[in-house]
């Protein structure tokens, strides 16, 4: 990673990535004998830094750290634009396949940086597709690999390490999958602050794997802008409800360690470590049959009220339901989307997984209908503890009459590139 001379450490403090990124840029253009196009260019990023057109300078200049003992773009809060990528992995042999993973890693780490590109020469195609301007900002990027089942079949001699869980996605009795928009050997989770970002990277990586990757489809989405870390409230989505209340919290380590990391033994190989089941599921969500239903008809299908996202038993976001004292449903009905969700008994506190959704709307259906809903994403350390039981006990809940989903995978997150020089999924391709 650090041979990269463009590559600024993501948790440097901001002067020193300013410094080290006016020095890239000078290098670039003297290494074309351009000094003064070097001194333009430089000007021109100082100013950019400074105040970059159109953005929140603050928020543009934000950077997360690529390495770690996790990947990024599951814990931190998600940013407003995110996107997922799915893939058909073309490598043709294990060696292949370690070239796709060091370029990713490549590419991630100096993108979640921000920098900028090598110099240009006009007389070949630009090394950036120059959509961020010629200098990228971290932007609050992460990119975030998982591996789909599909990797670990012949191709590659990997089927004795897959993640004991890892499977094809199957049908659930509401689903109404369409293949093209399902599955994928490998998918690129990118999230940032605008989509200009999340774009800009998906062709950057595009541009570096040719003959390794082949897209498969790709689902952007959005969430409500954030006010800001400590006036972060909880996103909305586009039932009108506040998505997330519940989720456990990021911050508590130790209850990461239970729900979200895979941890070596219960029959999962030793490189997985570190790493988390991913679920991706694009779900449509009928909204003009949702717009034509009582308010207190659509609490009682999920089970909070929809302006304060408080309980039905409750009187604030954030309480607790107590749904033992409310055996019958008098309050909140057997059958709410939170209750079956999380019944809150001591048999189903293994099932907590962690959501981070995003909103998607993509046009109009044939018929004329909006095309809009969840880009529905969960982590958690087993895929059959966490996302299939919670889904399983979901079935047949009154929200389905609204809802539809059509699209999506399971994945496994790879464990994260504690230092540099490491690349992701060493661990898979030297066990
Ligand atoms: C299988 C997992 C889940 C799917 C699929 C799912 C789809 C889905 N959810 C909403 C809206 C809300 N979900 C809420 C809570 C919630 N949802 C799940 C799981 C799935 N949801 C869980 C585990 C929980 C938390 C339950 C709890 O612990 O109380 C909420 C309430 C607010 C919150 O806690 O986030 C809403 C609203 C939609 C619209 C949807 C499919 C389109
Ligand atoms: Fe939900």
């Amino acid at each position: 990673m650090s041979k990269c001379p463009f590559h600024l450490g993501g948790s440097a403090p901001l002067d020193t990535r300013r410094r080290a990124l006016l020095r890239g840029l000078a290098a670039g253009g003297a290494a074309l004998g351009l000094p003064s196009a070097a001194s333009a260019r430089e000007a021109r990023a100082e100013e950019l830094m400074q105040s970059p057109p159109g953005r929140d300078g603050r928020a543009a200049n934000r950077s997360i750290a690529f390495h770690g003992a996790h990947q990024p773009g599951i814990l931190n809060p998600p940013p407003a634009a995110g996107m997922v990528a799915a893939f058909d992995v073309l490598a043709t042999s294990r060696k292949e396949l370690e070239r796709l993973f060091r370029l990713l890693t490549e590419r991630a780490a100096f993108l979640m940086a921000g920098g900028t590109p090598p110099a240009e020469d006009p007389r070949f195609p630009p090394a950036d597709s120059g959509i961020l301007g010629p200098l990228i900002l971290p932007d609050a990027l992460t990119l975030t690999v998982a591996v789909g089942a599909a990797l670990f079949d012949d191709r590659y001699g990997l089927a004795a390490h897959k993640p004991r869980h890892l499977t094809r996605m199957a049908r659930f009795p509401n689903d109404a999958l369409d293949r093209d928009w399902c599955h994928g050997d490998l998918l690129l989770q990118i999230c940032a602050n605008t989509p200009a970002t999340t774009l800009h990277a998906l062709r950057d990586v595009i541009k570096a794997t040719p003959d390794l990757l082949r897209l498969r489809w790709k689902m952007e989405g959005f969430l409500p802008p954030a006010l800001g870390e400590a006036k972060r409230e909880t996103p909305r989505n586009l039932l009108g409800f506040k998505d997330g209340t519940a989720n456990p919290d990021p911050a508590d380590a130790a209850l990461m360690r239970e729900l979200v990391w895979t941890t070596p033994g219960a029959g999962e190989p030793g490189w997985a470590a570190g790493g988390s089941y991913q679920v991706v599921r694009i779900i449509r969500n009928l909204v003009e049959r949702w717009d034509r239903t009582p308010l207190r008809e659509q609490e009682r299908i999920m089970g909070r009220l929809r302006d304060s996202g408080a309980p039905l038993d409750g009187e604030h976001e954030h309480d607790e339901p107590d749904f033992a004292r409310d055996p019958e449903g008098a309050r909140t009905p057997l059958d709410a989307h939170i209750r079956l969700a999380n019944p809150r008994t001591a048999e189903t506190a293994g099932s907590r997984i962690l959501r981070r959704p995003f909103n998607y709307s993509r046009g109009i259906t044939r018929s004329g209908q909006l095309d809009m809903g969840l880009l529905f994403i969960c982590f958690q350390a087993d895929l059959e503890a966490g996302f299939i039981a919670v889904q399983r006990r979901l079935n047949g809940e009154p929200l389905e009459e609204y809802i539809k989903p059509t699209g999506g995978g399971y994945y496994f997150a790879l464990p994260g590139v504690p230092t540099e020089g490491g690349y992701l999924a060493q661990g898979l391709l030297e066990a």
